[in-house]
């Protein structure tokens, strides 16, 4: 087999769709828009080395604002076009203005930054960035929301706009709620993990929840072209950094809370509160809340008019008569006001039910009918790379799945187990520069529930592999693991041996990478899909 060229990887955002017909807004508004966020700083506090405060175009220019016309907005100077507000933010690597000279050589416009970005600017030898004037805020990360949805016209004022937050599960109901939007007649749009949709246009996606400036052109794109409702999928990243202010949610889905991303967030209650931010009743409609684990019951307390699902009640909408099948799933849901629904559910496992609930929920909240919603997600085929069968003849069960949080390899591996007779056999890693505290739950979730465990490679990014791999392992030796344990880094390896191992009726899951087509180290990506190599891998078995 050829092996595939390895490619830089980009830091920075992918270019986002922009509308065909671009905006026009005047400086004058986008100060209107910053005045309401937070009062307008002081001239001197952005005086550069080399000019005196008046030298600073945030003051010279006010005057003449209204003549400078905004045609769009980027945070990425990669990504400027002519006529663009380059945003400059601050950011745990660099300072956008430092690329400022560069943005407005391509045609930005006017910069957005803070004092200190105005200060880099003023600074800077005479050239273009001196030439455009530059809007100073306290905080332009938080300010980019509004300001490029003033830009885009508003664009989530003009469709029905569905929102899904949680640590698990976003993806997922997203693409049930979209099912269930197509089923009742809308054009739609969808923005996640795995893709973005407009209408039939898909794209792949850079980040799960885009910023500000990419998301409000993503979301205008989406209107231009007849879309008339969306489905995005909100971060607890996109909540913290303000990608998702100024937008307006006609209802949205909190899945569940359990440990992630605590390499970003200081504590769970951080992270919880980013995530509960997305239920303030200014910017969501209304508020379907998935109520099976503490967190979830904490914000439904908060917000007495929401509406609660759990497979197993006391919830709003719960599930009975649950049929579990290795490709999907029978039940009938429950809802307020004596509502039933029997649904089909081409997705296995119980956290599939969860899923469903919480999209049939806010499907029927936002008038779908609930027979049409129960048949758009009867259609849907599956998603990708969650419990995605793969299938070369062999005489055992073989999977993907996108598991990568200690509750997700707990929830895969429990939902697996009951569906085999055999063995239970899992290829699993942790990812670099993310939450190291994950590691050893992982190791330890893998070693007890799993009847064997290969621990291997997951995106190591720029961390050691090894270092990855002796934190999942300690987590299985401070418990006494009932599986066997092994180690084999090289992925395609892992699952090769994974496959080797199994027999007649056992199960090989390969967890972790789901859709992904890549795996990442010290700055490089390498073409890599757990679907493909676990073909491969049964594939040669089968000769064998
Ligand atoms: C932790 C995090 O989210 N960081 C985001 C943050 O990066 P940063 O603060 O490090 O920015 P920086 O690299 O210092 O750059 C500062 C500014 O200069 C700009 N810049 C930088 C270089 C250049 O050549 N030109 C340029 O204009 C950057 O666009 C940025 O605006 O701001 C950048 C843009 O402003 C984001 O691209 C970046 O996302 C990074 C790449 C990232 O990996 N984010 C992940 C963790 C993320 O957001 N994940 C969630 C999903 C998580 C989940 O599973 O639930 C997501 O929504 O995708
Ligand atoms: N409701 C749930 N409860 C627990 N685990 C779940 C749930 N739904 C999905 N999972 C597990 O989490 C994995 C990821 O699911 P999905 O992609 O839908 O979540 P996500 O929240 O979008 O994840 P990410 O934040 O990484 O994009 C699945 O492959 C499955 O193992
Ligand atoms: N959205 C998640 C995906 C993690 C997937 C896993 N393969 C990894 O690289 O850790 C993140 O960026 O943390
Ligand atoms: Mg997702």
């Amino acid at each position: 087999m050829a092996v595939p060229a390895p490619t830089k990887v980009v830091t920075v955002t992918s270019p986002a769709p922009r509308p065909a017909a671009p905006p026009a807004c005047s400086l004058a508004d986008l100060r209107a828009v910053l005045a309401a966020v937070a009062p307008v700083p002081e001239p001197a506090a952005f005086a550069g080395a080399g000019h005196s405060p008046s030298d600073t175009h945030a003051d010279t220019h006010a005057d003449t604002d209204t003549d400078v016309i905004v045609h769009g907005v980027t945070h990425d100077s990669h990504a400027v076009r002519p006529g663009d507000l380059h945003a400059a933010l601050p950011g745990a690597h660099t300072h956008g203005a430092a690329f400022a000279a560069a943005a407005v050589a391509g045609g930005a416009v006017a910069v957005l930054t803070d004092a200190e970005g105005a200060r880099r600017i003023a600074a800077m030898p005479p050239g273009p960035p001196g030439e455009v004037p530059v809007l100073v805020s306290d905080d332009p990360r938080r300010d980019l929301a509004p300001v490029a949805a003033r830009i885009y016209g508003d664009p989530s004022a003009a469709l029905r706009l569905l929102g899904v937050t949680g640590t698990n599960g976003k993806t997922t109901t997203a693409f049930l709620l979209d099912a269930g939007l197509r089923a009742a007649g809308h054009t739609t749009g969808l923005i996640g993990t795995i893709e973005t949709r407009i209408a039939d246009e898909r794209l792949a996606s850079a980040r799960t929840t885009p910023e500000a400036s990419d998301l409000q052109a993503l979301l205008a794109t989406m209107v231009e072209r007849g879309v008339g409702a969306a489905t995005m999928e909100v971060s607890s990243h996109a909540l913290a950094l303000h990608r998702a202010d100024a937008l307006h949610f006609a209802g949205a889905v909190f899945t569940n809370l359990s440990q992630d991303h605590l390499d970003f967030h200081s504590s769970m209650e951080d992270y919880f509160a980013a995530k509960a931010s997305l239920f303030d009743p200014a910017r969501t409609a209304v508020a379907v809340i998935g109520v099976a684990d503490r967190w979830g019951r904490r914000l439904a307390e908060r917000h007495p008019g929401a509406i609660t699902f759990a497979v197993e009640g006391p919830a709003d909408w719960t599930a009975r008569d649950v049929s579990y099948g290795p490709t999907g799933t029978l039940l009938r849901a429950e809802g307020p006001d004596g509502l039933r629904v029997d649904l089909s559910v081409p997705l296995p496992g119980a956290f599939n039910v969860a899923n469903t609930l919480g999209a049939l929920a806010l499907l029927v909240a936002i008038g779908v009918p609930p027979a049409t919603a129960a048949a758009g997600i009867g259609s849907l085929p599956g998603v990708p790379g969650r419990m995605e069968r793969v299938d070369a003849g062999q005489p055992f069960l073989a999977l993907v799945d996108f598991a990568h949080t200690p509750d997700a390899v707990t929830t895969l591996l429990e939902t697996v187990r009951p569906l085999v007779k055999g063995r239970v056999i899992v290829v699993l890693g942790c990812g670099g520069d993310r939450d190291r505290g994950k590691r050893p739950l992982m190791g330890a979730a893998a070693a007890t529930l799993a009847d064997v465990a290969i621990l291997t490679n997951d995106n190591p990014r720029s961390e050691d592999p090894a270092e990855i791999l002796a934190q999942m392992l300690a987590g299985v030796t401070a418990l006494s693991a009932s599986a066997t344990v092994l180690v084999e880094p090289d992925r395609a390896a892992a699952i090769a041996a994974a496959v080797a191992e199994a027999g007649p009726q056992d199960a090989v899951v390969v967890a972790g990478k789901g859709h992904e087509s890549g795996q990442e180290q010290a700055g490089v990506v390498t073409p890599f899909d757990d679907r493909v190599a676990l073909r491969a891998a049964l594939s040669s078995v089968e000769r064998r």
